[in-house]
Formats: structure tokens, sequence, C-alpha cells
């Protein structure tokens, strides 16, 4: 059955006077993978943190799976979010080892404190490791990782509590060209499967829009620009007004560029 994973409604935040976000109407049904494109600065990062529940909004209301965020208490709905970006890698240790730092996902924790786990649990554990292509890392330190490394860790731990939503902030940001195609690669497999959670990735690019995606929402100075299924929003003119300057915009199969004109 379809049902909306994530709704705000008219959500505002503020903090220390400056207005982050304004009026954001957005909802993610369980099928649908998005793509959150806008410049630096739009209130990308903030709107996550709005979804992952770390940020309480000024104004409006947010809903996930259909619970409203005002009556439910956010520490029983975390688990279903799944979150990994640089606001997560930043609170990891250097000295958590990769295996450790997955696992204890289930706990919501950044690696083992004398927790108790099955055998199931380290198989989940590595297969997720394996299905990104870094389980031969499974025993190194997260401070020894180079950042395609650590991005490819940071997912497989996104998803080892098995979420109803993902959501990953700049994924692709800091690797090189193949390390970006592998990740998209992998992102687009994710997208097509049956079982993934519904997903949200934020990106300053269209060329990292992953094969698969469905819906894009455009932000910019913390306003909603533009939000609907790709081929909508993916106007040169909602681009244009999005970045702030004209722009050419080419979709070739299921990949799109842009550059300035
Ligand atoms: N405490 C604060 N006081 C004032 N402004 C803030 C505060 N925290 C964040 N901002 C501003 O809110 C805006 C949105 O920040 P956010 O990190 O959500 O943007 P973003 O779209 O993720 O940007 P980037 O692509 O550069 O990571 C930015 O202009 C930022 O400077």
């Amino acid at each position: 059955m379809k049902g909306h994973v994530l709704r705000m409604t008219g959500v505002g935040v503020r903090r220390d006077g400056a207005e982050l976000l304004r009026g954001v109407d957005w909802t993610v049904e369980e099928d649908e993978r998005w793509v959150v494109l806008g410049p630096n600065g739009a209130g990308k990062t903030t709107l996550l943190a709005v979804a992952a529940t770390e940020q309480r909004p000024a104004e409006g209301g947010v809903e996930l799976l259909e619970e409203s965020l005002d009556e439910a208490d956010p520490a029983d709905l975390r688990p279903l979010v799944g979150f990994a970006g640089s606001a997560v890698a930043n609170r990891v240790p250097d000295s958590a080892i990769v295996l450790d730092l997955v696992i204890s996902a289930s706990y919501g924790l950044l690696g083992r404190f004398g927790e108790e786990y099955q055998t199931p649990d380290f198989g989940r554990a590595r297969a997720l490791l394996s299905q990104w292509g870094v389980l031969s890392l499974e025993g190194r330190r997260f401070g020894t990782l180079s950042e395609g490394e650590r991005k490819r860790v940071l997912i497989a731990r996104a998803l080892m509590a098995d979420p109803e939503l993902l959501l990953l902030d700049e994924p692709a940001a800091g690797l090189d060209l193949g390390g970006r195609e592998d990740l998209l690669r992998r992102l687009g497999r994710l997208a097509d499967s049956l079982e993934a959670p519904a997903l949200v990735v934020v990106s300053h690019h269209v060329e990292e829009i992953p094969p698969g995606f469905t819906h894009g929402l455009l932000i910019r100075g913390g306003r909603v620009v533009d939000a609907g299924p790709l081929e909508q929003v993916m106007t040169e003119e909602s681009l244009g007004e999005t970045f702030g300057l004209a722009l050419k915009v080419e979709q070739d199969g299921d990949r799109w560029t842009a550059r300035a004109v």
C-alpha cells in the first residue's frame, strides 16, 4: 500500500534571528526517490535536519509515517529515519571501527560501547558493507578512511536499522569521477529495489542525480522554488531561478547535465 512517509506543511525554521526555511510544503511517498537541489546556503541541510527530527520547526507541521512530530516522541520516530552526511561524519570518533560503527546503528550509537549483538546483526552489517563496496574495510578505524570510503560506510550504517526513510546529505561531494559514478550506480540500484526505503538525496549538481530517481525539490533562500516529478521540475526556468543564473539543461537517458549560458 502506498502512503506518505514524510509530510511537511508550512514549515518554517529560524535560528539566531535568521529565517532558514519558510513555508515549506513537501510530501514524500514510500515509493518515491527524491533529489533536493539548491545552491550553497539554500537550506538543504536544514530541511534534512527537520526530516530527521533533529531540528524542530518554529512554524508548520511535520509528519513521519503519518505521525505528527508534535504528538510523538522524536526518540520513537528516529530509528525510522536513516541519515548520512557530514553532520554525522563529524560526530564519529576517529577510533571507531568500521564494523562496530555500522552494527551499532541498531541502537542509534556511533560505535560499540559493550552492547550485545547476535550473529544475524553481524551478517546484516557485513552484507551492507559489501553492498556499498567497503567490506574489506570492516576492521579499519574510521579516521583512517578516505572521503569516498567514509561516505559509503555511513550509507551502510544509515541502512542498518532498516529505516523507512533514507536521507543522504551530499553523498557524492568530494568524490573523484570514478568514485562518483560508482556511488551513483549503487544508489541507482537501491532506487530500483522494491525493499528500499523512500530516498532523499541532497546535492548541488544535477549531474549527481542517481538513475531511477523520480522526484525533485528545488530550494533557494529557504523557500521551495518547485517540487514534483523530475521531468516537470527540471526545466531551465526553474533550475535557473534556483541557482540564480541562465542555464542550459540536458537529459541523456536517466542522467542530467546543466551549464551556464
Ligand atoms: N545559527 C545560524 N544563524 C544564522 N544563520 C544560520 C545559522 N545556521 C545556519 N544559518 C544559515 O542558514 C542557511 C541555510 O543553511 P543550510 O546549511 O541549511 O544550507 P545548505 O543548502 O545545506 O548549504 P550548503 O549547500 O552550503 O551546505 C545558510 O545561509 C546558513 O548560513
